[in-house]
Parts: C-alpha cells; structure tokens; sequence
C-alpha cells in the first residue's frame, strides 16, 4: 500500500484576449494572479495583490493526445496493475472540462480522455490474451441531485441507491455492461453521452452546456500475469466530468440582457477563476491510500488453505514426537468424543472431579465447550418445561388456597375440588395426585422448594379470570368473609400457610447445610486422595 498525492493538472483553454492579470509560468508549473482591487468596483484601492498558484502541470496549446500522455496514461496503467484510478475536470462553465474528457469524436486526433483510455485498456486486453482481461462500464449522472443511469432504459433510471461503508460509494443497481469489444464500449460511452442533460448557457454558447456531473465507469479485471499464480485484479477507472461552476450558472438569459451580463460579469468571472485555482490547491494537498484490489479464485484459495493446514499438522506431529507426546490425536473420533460426552456427564451429575476431564488439546476443549452447552440448553428447556407447568389459571383468591397442598397433608382442612371452588374438609387419601400437573405431596428437597417459591410467586400474578367462574368466587368470597364457618377457615389459612412458610424456610436452611456438608466431604476426599499419592 502506497499514499500518494492527487496530481493536478492545469489546462488553459485558448482565448483571444488572455488576461493581463494571469501570467504563466509553463517551466515552473505556476500560474501568478494579480488581484486588481479595483477591477472588482467598490471603493478605488491602491494596491495590486499577487497570488501563486502551483501545479503538478500546465497544460497549454497541446494536443488531446498530449493531455492523454501527461495526465492520464499513468493512471490507466495503474489500473491495469490493479490500483483504483479517478481523472476528474473541474472548472468554471465553457472553461473546456467537457473537451478535455469527451472532446470531439469525429476524429480520434479531437478524442477525448475517456476514448482514449477505453482505446488503451482494450489495446492491453488485445495484446495480452494471456491475461483473460473482462472489461464493463457503467455511466451515471448526478442532475439536481438525482442519479440518473445512463445505460439504462429510461423507465429504470431512478433505481439507483447509493451505499457508504468504509469510506467507498457504492451504486446500487447501475447498469454495468460487459464490452468485449472497444466499439462495444465507445458506443455505450456515446449513447450515455445523448441521455445527457444539458443546456444552452451564456458562457458556453459554442457547444452546449452541461447541466450535470458525470461519471463514466471502467471496471478491469485480469489475472496478475503469472499461470502458476491465479490471482485476479479488479480495479476501476473513474472519469468524472463535473457540472461547470459559475455565478450565472442554470439562469436562462434574454438575448437583450447577454452583452450586459458579459460585461458585468468579467470581475466576477474573475472570481471564479481564483476560487478554481483555490479549489485545486486544495486538491492537491490530499493523500489517497493506494492498494491493489485482489480478486482471489476461490478454489485456488481452498487448496492454498488445505496445504498450509497439511504443513502445520505435519509440524505439530514432529514437535509431539520429538516431546514425547505421540498419544496426542488432533483429530477426535466418534470413540473419543463419546468418552468426553461421559467424563462431562460424570462431572455434572455424579460429582465427579474435574480433573478428571482430558484437556490436551484445543479440539478437545472446543468439544467439551460444546457438551457443556449442550447440557445448559437441555436444562434451560427443562426449566421451561417445569415453568409452564406451574402457570395455573385459575383466579387469585383460589389460587392462594389451592398452594397450599402440604397445609391439608398436616392438618387436615379441607380441600379444594379443582373446579374453582372450596366444598369444605375432605379426607387427605380423597385428595388428587396433581392439581393441574401440580404436585400436591411436596417432598422437602431443594428443588422442590425451589420451585414452590417459584409457584408462590407465581400465584401472586393477577390472572385472567374464567367467566363461569366469576359468580362462584364471589360467592366464595361472600363465604369467607361474611359467615362465620368461612371466617373460622379463613383464619385457620392464614395461621397453616404462615407455619408452612416458616417450614419451607427451614427446610431450604438445611438443604443449604446437607450441601455444605457434601462439599466439605468432597474436600476431605481430596485432600485424602492428594495425601495418599504424596505418601
Ligand atoms: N483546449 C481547447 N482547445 C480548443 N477548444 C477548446 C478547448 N477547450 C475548450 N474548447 C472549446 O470551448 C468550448 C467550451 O468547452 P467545453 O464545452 O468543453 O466546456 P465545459 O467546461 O465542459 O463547459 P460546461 O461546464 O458548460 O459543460 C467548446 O466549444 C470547446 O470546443
């Protein structure tokens, strides 16, 4: 990769009556200004101010081929290495921006930069067969702000989309034509040229004026030369003809007004003038990142990789040998990754050391990343299971009653039918095994509490409310608040349910202590075993 600076280029369109504030100096590239203050009216000023301007060329009184040869040969020829290239004209109305890049094409001597260099890239296409190279173009048209497709039917002009991403632009859905030919590819240049929006302008009454920037494209692809290495190059060719600039630019001007305006205008033309040479100063101080589009065949690429990866095996297995670690296979086999699968199973539900898990090597480890996912995702959907499975609808009230299970089991109140409805004491053998996939006998276990804190929870949430069941809880309701039987209940509840919740407590407390225990006993074992190799 290379920075290189944007080269810049001054042409000199011939005129009758050169200005006398301009003076050129072809030998040292620089073109000096001299700024009459008075030329510009307002108050008489006394001084005269100079300015310098410096370029990478003046261009004067030559040649289109000349220009080709100085400004634009270089660039082609990076192209055809692969670089990205851009020839942009830019200057004020019918200061010769469309002469320099289209010119006339009647004869090739009048052509233009664009003829020129489709004729040199299809010259090199022609003479070096060796080198495969595909040649499209595209040709757009930025006009009022809108891109137009120059190579596209009319109709499908406005599809284009632009995309930026990491400092390129992309166009999105313009027409790009495969030439084969460079008649192929100057037709299409010529035919974009008629689709082209332009306009009579004052400045530039001779040939029309153009009323847009544009952009024809030359997309070059070819091997890099050598058969034994099949890399491709894709760069493109960018030759911009960019709308002329100027104060009286898209204004239409009565034939009456035109000689006035000339003569009004030559001060701000002027202007103009040192805002371009400005322009180009500026230009010049830019760097651009140069680098070579590789297109690379992706086969050719797939065997570059299966070789490099057949080399390093070959490395590793003489670095194994040679450390006395020939039992190492990189590789796993189905044998191998079902003994993993059952060293993991062994560490996550027999609490086996993890120790005792082979990590020897990256294949090893990935695997065993994968079992552990694996068995994280099979709980995960168990859990989900089990979730589902406590979401009971049924409406607040009777859900508070029917959560407590254990309260009948201890003390004999009585039970819920499951229809949304308290009927009262019932014997603890007539209670059903579920109560909608609920367990009713509560074993005091961790998980179990667990999960009953995660039912309690649950019963907290308001639920939507059966309609048949409505004329029934208010009723229930009406029960227990307001006879005397129900309030005797209600009581009782509330009393079992606080006792029931002091035992899920302690009996959380102890699980947490059998797993204290448990881990202390694993740490004995440890340190016994770790006691036992020592001596
Ligand atoms: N170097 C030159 N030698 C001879 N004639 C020139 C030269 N440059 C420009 N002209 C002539 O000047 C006229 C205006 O040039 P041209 O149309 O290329 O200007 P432009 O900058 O493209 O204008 P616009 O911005 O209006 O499109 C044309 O008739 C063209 O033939």
């Amino acid at each position: 990769m290379g920075r290189f600076r944007i080269k810049v280029y001054l042409r000199l369109r011939p005129s009758d009556k050169p200005s006398p504030f301009i003076h050129i100096q072809p030998t040292s590239s620089t073109v000096q200004i001299d700024d009459d203050k008075h030329a510009g009216g307002g108050p008489p000023k006394n001084y005269t101010e100079r300015r310098l301007f410096r370029f990478d060329g003046i261009i004067q009184s030559s040649s289109q081929e000349a220009v080709f040869d100085e400004c634009a040969k270089g660039v082609v020829e990076d192209v055809l290495t692969g670089y990205h290239g851009t020839i942009f004209a830019y200057g004020q109305v019918g200061s010769g921006k469309t002469f320099t890049m289209t010119g006339e094409t009647k004869t090739f001597i009048y052509c233009g930069l664009i003829p020129r260099c489709i004729h040199r890239i299809f010259e090199e296409k022609e003479s070096k067969p060796a080198a495969e190279i595909k040649v499209h173009v595209s040709y757009l048209e930025i006009h009022n702000e809108v891109i137009y497709d120059l190579l596209a039917k009319r109709e499908a002009a406005s599809q284009i989309t632009t995309l930026e991403e990491d400092g390129t632009v992309e166009f999105r859905g313009l027409t790009r034509v495969l030439c084969t030919t460079e008649e192929q590819a100057l037709k299409l240049f010529f035919e974009g040229e008629r689709h082209k929006a332009v306009a009579v302008h004052p400045l530039n009454q001779v040939q029309v004026s153009s009323r847009s920037h544009c952009m024809f494209t030359l997309y070059v692809e070819r091997h890099a030369g050598m058969a034994s290495i099949p890399e491709k190059t894709a760069a493109k060719l960018n030759l911009v003809d960019l709308a002329g600039f100027g104060q009286s630019k898209g204004i239409e001007f009565s034939e009456q007004s035109k000689k006035e305006i000339v003569n009004i205008n030559k001060s701000l033309i002027f202007l103009e003038q040192i805002s371009s040479f400005r322009f180009a100063q500026f230009v010049q101080e830019l760097n651009t990142n140069a680098i070579i589009n590789k297109l690379l065949d992706p086969t050719y690429t797939r065997r570059k990789y299966e070789r490099q990866i057949s080399d390093l095996k070959q490395e590793l297995a003489l670095k194994d040998a040679l450390n006395g670690r020939t039992d190492i296979a990189y590789d796993l086999t189905d044998e191998m990754k079902s003994e993993l699968r059952a060293r993991v199973n062994d560490f996550l539900l027999q609490d086996a050391e993890v120790e005792t898990i082979p990590v020897d090597n990256l294949k090893q480890v990935r695997e065993i990343f994968k079992l552990f996912r694996e068995a994280q995702m099979t709980m995960l959907a168990k859990l989900e299971v089990l979730q589902k499975e406590l979401r009971v609808t049924v409406d607040v009230p009777m859900m508070k009653e029917s959560i407590t299970p254990t309260l009948e089991e201890e003390v004999g109140v009585g039970e819920l039918d499951n229809q949304g409805f308290h009927v009262g004491v019932a014997p603890v053998n007539a209670r059903p095994d579920s109560i909608d996939g609920i367990p009713s006998k509560m074993n005091v276990n961790i998980d179990d509490v667990l999960a009953s804190t995660l039912f309690d929870q649950q019963m907290e949430a308001p639920k939507k409310v059966a309609p048949n069941r409505e004329k029934k809880n208010k009723a229930f309701i009406y029960f227990k608040h307001h006879t005397s039987e129900g309030n005797e209940y209600e009581n009782f509840l509330k009393e079992t349910r606080f006792v029931l919740r002091l035992k899920r407590k302690l009996a959380q407390e102890l699980c947490n202590h059998i797993n204290e225990v448990k881990f202390d006993i694993a740490n004995l074992n440890r340190l016994q075993v770790t006691y036992c190799r020592k001596t």
